[in-house]
């Protein structure tokens, strides 16, 4: 059996806030093998974000454990990358120094951080722009450098957190079928969403947590086959009934936090 790269044993998370305590995640057990693609789906506010904050090591635990290739997560692991639903593009450098701006960061020579970033420039599909300025770009073009910066680092962790969700369907779908071809089981992905369909369509697997806080609700294996065209798997009778099945689950924790939210405003 292979080992995981990726574990949370037990782990919670306690903020202090304006109120009081409060615990955003709970006894959290998770384990992610090397090359497999999670979603984690949720209700809104339940603790997704920070349940990656603990992987990426932005957040410690306040008790259990959190490992990275078998060690605990003590500061920022090396290997992981990252893509947010706000991009770190830099305004001031064009596509191609963009994308070589983390090699150059982690010591990279220029020439060969450079030359990295040409052949990812051209895979995300955007040879031909190398020069032009992040102003120049449509959404979906700055998410190709988005991309392109992640995984010019060759991570075998990629942290994503709703990368896509600011942009308009059609560019969505075509973005989420350009990472699973980039992606292409290099890396394991925890895939944060708050839409069921971006995370059956994606995942291997699809890990439901519950209202805050959160915990794992339930773990669906996704055996849909690969490679997948995210607009066309939608439509496959597999596919409504994975993701009837897996709403049943979600809904409830839905109707949960909506439950929470207006007794909190009352
Ligand atoms: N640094 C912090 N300090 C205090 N409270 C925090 C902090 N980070 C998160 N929280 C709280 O923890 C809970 C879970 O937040 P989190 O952002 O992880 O949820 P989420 O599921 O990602 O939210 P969304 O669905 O809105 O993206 C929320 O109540 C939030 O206010």
């Amino acid at each position: 059996m292979t080992q995981p790269v990726i574990e949370l044993r037990g782990a919670t998370k306690r903020f202090r806030g304006s109120s009081g305590i409060m615990t955003a995640v709970h006894d959290l057990t998770i384990s992610i093998r090397p090359g497999e693609f999670v979603a984690v789906v949720g209700p809104t506010g339940c603790g997704k974000s920070t349940t990656l904050s603990l992987v990426s090591g932005l957040e410690p635990p306040s008790s259990g454990e959190v490992l990275v290739d078998g060690a605990p997560v003590r500061g920022i692991p090396a290997g992981v990358g990252y893509m947010f639903q706000q991009d770190a593009i830099l305004p001031w450098k064009n596509v191609l120094d963009n994308v070589a701006a983390g090699p150059r960061f982690r010591g990279v020579p220029k020439a060969r951080a450079r030359a990295d970033a040409a052949t990812w420039v051209e895979r995300v599909g955007l040879a031909g722009f190398e020069a032009y300025y992040p102003h120049q770009l449509s959404g979906g073009m700055r998410k190709r450098v988005a991309l392109a910066q992640t995984l010019v680092n060759e991570p075998k962790i990629i942290l994503m957190d709703e990368p896509f969700s600011a942009l308009d369907v059609q560019t969505r779908a075509l973005m989420q079928d350009e990472l699973l071809r980039l992606w292409a089981g290099t890396a394991a992905v925890i895939f944060v969403t708050h839409d069921l369909e971006e995370a059956i369509a994606l995942a291997d697997r699809v890990i439901v947590l519950t209202a805050v806080p959160a915990t794992v609700k339930a773990d669906f294996t996704i055996n849909l086959p690969r490679p997948r065209d995210v607009e066309e798997i939608r439509l496959t009778t597999a596919f409504l009934d994975i993701y009837r099945e897996i709403w049943d689950s979600l809904r409830e924790e839905v109707a949960r936090a909506r439950k929470g939210a207006t007794l909190s405003a009352a």
